[in-house]
């Protein structure tokens, strides 16, 4: 926890308090329904929660903004980053429904009101965001394909609305038919070794309608 408070020194009271709840909350339900490996279970707030903060460190949403998790499992990265925009509504959609049970009862546990979560496949999401974010779903070309036009026009933030992908390793080939990607190194903003491969990719996507 110190970690984040490292890392994110201007959180408030409430926010403290709901990063604390964290630990508890997912161990206790890790232990009904499998969501977080027993290895990463011990490294949550690193390997977990600042790691789907590692978004903030290239983007904070302004107040208002729409976001849509896809393949959020227990709620990476977007519980996290719920606790810390409380004035943007973030949706939260996975298509295995008991990892969402462990998604509600955590949002529930953590009185987070900006939290929608839906069990569906992102396919048949019929909604805009601003931005999309995800971790270990897939691979960039299917993930685009999913979320075409779902990404709204308007766009009231520096970084244009897209998609902000955590991914690791080398994404040479992966990236090779997105020009327009920006590849953000977490490593510059964590000095933690777990950080040293993993990036947070911009790819903004043009409105099609
Ligand atoms: C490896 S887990 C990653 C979970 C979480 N994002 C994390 O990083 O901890 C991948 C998740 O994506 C979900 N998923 C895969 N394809 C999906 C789709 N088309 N729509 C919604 N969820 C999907 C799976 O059910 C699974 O929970």
């Amino acid at each position: 926890m110190k970690l984040i408070q490292h890392y994110f020194p201007d959180l408030t009271e409430e926010q403290i308090l709901q990063f604390k709840k964290l630990e508890d909350l997912y161990k206790d339900w890790n232990l009904k329904i499998n969501v977080v490996s027993r290895k990463d279970i011990d490294e949550l707030y690193l390997r977990h929660v600042l790691h789907s903060l590692g978004i903030a460190k290239v983007i904070r949403f302004k107040p208002d903004s729409n976001i849509l998790d896809v393949g959020t499992g227990g709620g990476f990265p977007g519980i996290p980053l719920a606790i810390l925009h409380p004035e943007c509504q973030f949706h939260l959609v996975d298509s295995i429904a008991k990892k969402l049970k462990v998604v509600n009862e955590v949002v529930e546990g953590l009185g987070l009101t900006n939290v929608k979560t839906t069990h569906s496949r992102v396919e048949d999401i019929d909604e805009q965001f601003d931005f999309i974010v995800s971790r270990a779903v897939a691979a960039m070309p299917t993930f685009v394909h999913w979320v075409k036009g779902k990404i709204a026009k308007t766009s009231n933030h520096e970084l244009k609305n897209g998609i902000l992908y955590l991914k690791g390793g080398d994404l040479t080939e992966e990236l090779e038919p997105y020009q327009t990607a920006t590849i953000y190194n977490l490593e510059d903003y964590f000095k933690e070794e777990f950080f040293e491969t993993k990036k947070v990719v911009h790819l903004p996507i043009k409105y099609r309608g």
